[in-house]
């Protein structure tokens, strides 16, 4: 097992606002690692620091054995962020062209993995329409595509299930677990239950922090409740009574 992310006493913030803080974080190679929490709870914080976009106030991050923030590290990352960062006015192929080569994708690459990506979310047949002529999750799927091109080692994954319906949905869980099997791992933020009961390892957020972490099942025993969104309940119920004893 190698150690992909770690993250160590982070404090996180935007000028002088704290946002995150004493989050402490390992996953190993494998792992799927949902981050759930409510709006505005910081996960996305979290995923950009640990994509190394914004610099640790305080503490530290490693991903793959680098500290971040790293630019020479992105290469070796499958990032789709929320919102969607594509080119409207080029066709979905072009797009997906576009962000392999900058990734340093060969010709004969792309032609393997471009259809293999639409593949996961059901875009083959409309690969060569106009982005700006895409639906809002045609959108997300394509993000999504473009994150698995390049078969990265690390996938981190800003809510990807958003707009997408359940039998694709399911597809693209499987496809996660696959990739997880081979060794992949992969970090995903979720408002979705369903999601956060795929994820082999939990971290729940909630006022900037980590309010319950493990795996689905040691959380379901520990809190002594029979499902994933209970202990989320639980959690945040236990947060609010100890903030109002402090
Ligand atoms: N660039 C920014 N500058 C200042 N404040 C920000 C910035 N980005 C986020 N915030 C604030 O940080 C807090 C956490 O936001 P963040 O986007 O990390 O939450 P989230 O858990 O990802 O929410 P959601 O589930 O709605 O995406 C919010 O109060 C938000 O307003």
């Amino acid at each position: 097992m190698t150690e992909v992310i770690k993250v160590a006493n982070l404090q996180q913030g935007y000028g002088k606002r704290i946002i995150l803080n004493d989050i402490n974080l390992n996953i190993n190679n494998g792992d799927i690692l949902g981050l759930i929490g409510p709006s505005g709870a910081g996960k996305t914080t979290l995923v950009s620091t640990i994509m190394g976009m914004l610099k640790p106030k305080q503490g530290t991050v490693t991903v793959l054995g680098t500290p971040m923030p790293n630019r020479k590290l992105l290469g070796r990352i499958g990032y789709m962020a929320q919102t969607d960062a594509l080119y409207s006015v080029l066709t979905a192929r072009e797009n997906l062209t576009f962000f392999g080569e900058m990734q340093g994708m060969s010709k004969a690459e792309l032609q393997k993995q471009i259809p293999y990506a639409t593949g996961i979310v059901n875009l083959n047949d409309d690969l060569d329409k106009y982005v700006k002529d895409y639906s809002g999750g045609m959108k997300r799927r394509l993000s999504l595509a473009i994150a698995l091109l390049a078969d990265p080692e690390l996938l981190i994954l800003d809510e990807p299930t958003v707009g997408i319906d359940p039998e694709l949905r399911q597809q693209i869980w499987k496809e996660l677990h696959r990739l997880a099997d081979e060794g992949k791992t992969i970090l995903l933020t979720t408002h979705v239950m369903e999601d956060a009961e795929q994820s082999s390892y939990l971290m729940m957020i909630r006022g900037g922090r980590a309010i319950a972490q493990g795996t689905p099942d040691d959380l379901i025993s520990q809190y002594h409740v029979n499902s994933v969104e209970e202990v989320f309940l639980q959690a945040g119920r236990d947060q609010d009574a100890h903030a109002s004893n402090d």
